[in-house]
């Protein structure tokens, strides 16, 4: 461990404060790292009276603008920051740790799909789940965001059998928002009102983005809530550009930026773990991608976005919701893409360790 910096608890101000959940983040100093440490430091995954211990990795070269972050995290002077510490090490970074948010990846550049990434992210992944397997806490629980995010949580379960399967997860919150934002401008409103829009199945440009449960709240004014589908009243729209616009949000963000997306990763990062631990509001419904029961005929431990609600630090799959002839069709791509993508990452870790 390079670093340990302890603020203390004496110094926190509220007195009521819990015990410190530890928080290990993967490229900590890197673009979605850096944003998602500052987000955490402020209370956004589990509230104002959370205090948390912050573990960062990074690769021995990123050492020192993780060393700099650090600084700037101090500067905030964060109540709710009680310990940071920083390693280099795969072995010391997961000692204890309850929450893992594994960040810490190549990310794509411009003309790349994300499954372009799976043979050097996979190799990564299959680390991190052997050092959580043997040195995390037994109840862990695993947030990936590094892509391909479904397939290296595939990954990362595979290599970590000792801990519950429903502990690990991939992000597709990220995928939600956008949806969120794109609907409330067509419709005039703030993406707040919107709810209950679900991603189903990869998060790739084969994503099911289905509008057919969504709902804004408030409108067309106060105190009414109206379906999706009636306040864009434009099915066309809904099953064509909207899927598409959601889908090829990240790649556009990349042509742009000419960087991907970073801080609304990290901020979609937050909002997973906060509703995963503290809970979804009553009739909400939140996309995970989650290690697959056979819900919806999907095979058995892929990695699959669906739509959940959580209580009590466990997330349930929403059962028996229909789709349409198009929706249904395309699940069956994205379904077939994750399988492909299982195998081809399988194939490449068991070639890797011949
Ligand atoms: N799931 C999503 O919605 C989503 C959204 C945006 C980006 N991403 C993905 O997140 C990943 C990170 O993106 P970024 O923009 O932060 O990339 P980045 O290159 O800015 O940062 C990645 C950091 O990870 C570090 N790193 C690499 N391998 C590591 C390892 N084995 N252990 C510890 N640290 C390691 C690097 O040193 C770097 O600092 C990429 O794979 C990207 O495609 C996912
Ligand atoms: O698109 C990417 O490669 C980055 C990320 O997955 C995103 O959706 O923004």
């Amino acid at each position: 461990m390079d670093r340990i910096h302890t603020l203390g608890r004496h110094m926190c101000p509220n007195k009521q404060l819990k015990q410190p959940i530890k928080v290990t983040v993967t490229g900590a100093a890197g673009n979605i790292g850096y944003a998602f440490v500052f987000f955490a430091g402020q209370g956004r995954l589990f509230g104002q009276d959370q205090p948390i211990d912050l573990t960062l990795l990074e690769l021995p070269n990123s050492k020192r603008p993780m060393m700099g972050t650090v600084m700037e995290l101090d500067d905030c002077a964060y109540p709710l920051l009680a310990n940071i510490r920083t390693t280099t090490s795969i072995d010391e970074a997961f000692v204890g740790c309850q929450v893992a948010v594994l960040v810490g990846a190549k990310p794509r550049g411009p003309g790349m799909e994300r499954k372009d990434l799976l043979s050097e992210n996979g190799k990564i992944f299959k680390a991190q789940g052997e050092a959580i397997d043997r040195y995390a806490d037994r109840d862990c629980k695993v947030l990936v965001v590094g892509n391909p995010a479904n397939t290296n949580c595939l990954i990362v379960q595979r290599y970590a059998p000792s801990i519950p399967k429903q502990n690990f997860t991939a992000m597709t919150r990220l995928d939600q928002n956008r949806a969120d934002s794109i609907l409330a401008s067509k419709i005039g409103v703030h993406s707040r009102q919107i709810r209950n829009l679900i991603i189903w199945g990869n998060h790739s440009a084969t994503q099911v983005p289905d509008a057919s449960q969504g709902i804004i709240m408030n409108y067309p004014q106060p105190g009414m809530v109206t379906a999706a589908r009636g306040a864009v009243s434009n099915d066309k729209w809904l099953t064509t550009e909207f899927v598409e616009t959601v889908a090829k949000r990240g790649a556009a963000i990349i042509q742009m930026r000419e960087k991907s997306s970073a801080a609304s990763a990290a901020s979609a990062a937050c909002d997973h773990i906060h509703d995963w631990f503290i809970g979804t509001q009553s009739g909400q419904i939140v996309s995970m991608a989650v290690i697959s029961d056979g819900s919806y005929g999907v095979p058995e431990g892929l990695c699959f976005s669906y739509p959940v609600t959580c209580q009590n630090g466990k997330w349930q799959i929403v059962q028996g919701l229909q789709w349409d002839e198009l929706t249904k069709k395309r699940i069956e791509v994205t379904t077939k893409e994750l399988i492909e993508e299982r195998d081809l990452a399988l194939q490449s870790l068991a070639a890797n360790t011949k």
